[in-house]
């Protein structure tokens, strides 16, 4: 049984063939990777996935059953959060009030899921902060907070490291990473080809809206195309 998956979708937009026939297939307590260059179509699968864009073709199933036509505030109910490539905080509620607001749109949020995800993200020094006065990778991290408050089992996270240090990823791909431990499903787009070899279980390569490569990160990132594509160099796997 897989968590989430995608047959043949397309997103298009006029003339823009944004998605175009994309076959996804995420397996329980995996992270899977989307990789590609900009422009490449991640972001509108992602949005597709979360229901925040029409489908022009298409099937989309979570957990087997169909949910091209859901709701998209319905998917937070069934398990399903993400994070957007732009911080989308309220900049008026403190730290810990933005992250309460993914448990609440869960109808019975387990008790200490909020202070829980805000111990993960390592928030517990800013929690009465606003996020103005925070820096971009702790607003960053707010998001991932209230994402985890929503105790989704699945996580789709677009970028969630971009403008952070490298020792801020590190941290957050170990976070990922324990997470996954406990069974949580993700999708994870990044452009940071090291970050992803080292975080992810599975990667897809995205070029024009469509799946060019799937695998392992080893296979993924040697595969001829996607080095000439876009990866530019050569891209040694440990994974
Ligand atoms: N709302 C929209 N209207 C028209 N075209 C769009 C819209 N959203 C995305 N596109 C186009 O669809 C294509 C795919 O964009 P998308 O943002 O999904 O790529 P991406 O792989 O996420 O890129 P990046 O890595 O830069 O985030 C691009 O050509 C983009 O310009």
């Amino acid at each position: 049984m897989t968590v989430i998956e995608a047959r043949d979708v397309a997103v298009h937009y006029g003339g823009i063939k944004a998605v175009d026939g994309v076959d996804l297939a995420l397996e329980p307590g995996r992270i899977c990777g989307l990789l590609g260059p900009n422009g490449s179509g991640k972001s509108t699968l992602l949005a597709a996935l979360t229901r925040l864009v029409p489908l022009t073709r298409g099937t989309l199933l979570l957990d087997g059953a169909e949910y091209q036509n859901a709701a998209p505030a319905s998917l937070a109910r069934r398990g399903v959060a993400r994070t957007f490539q732009t911080v989308r905080l309220l900049p008026d509620l403190t730290v810990a009030e933005n992250v309460r607001l993914g448990a609440d749109l869960r109808r019975r949020a387990p008790a200490g899921v909020v202070d829980d995800a805000i111990e993960r993200t390592g928030l517990g020094d800013v929690v009465r902060a606003r996020p103005g006065e925070l820096s971009y990778g702790m607003s960053r991290r707010v998001e991932i907070a209230r994402a985890l408050a929503t105790s989704p089992r699945l996580l789709l996270l677009d970028e969630p490291t971009a403008g952070m240090n490298q020792a801020e990823r590190q941290e957050i791909s170990e976070l990922l990473r324990r997470l996954r431990d406990e069974g949580l499903t993700q999708l994870l787009v990044e452009h940071d080809v090291q970050l992803m070899i080292d975080t992810c279980d599975d990667l897809v390569a995205m070029n024009f809206g469509a799946v060019v490569a799937h695998g392992s990160p080893a296979e993924v990132v040697t595969d001829p195309d996607v080095q000439r594509a876009y990866l530019g160099k050569k891209w040694r796997a440990h994974a």
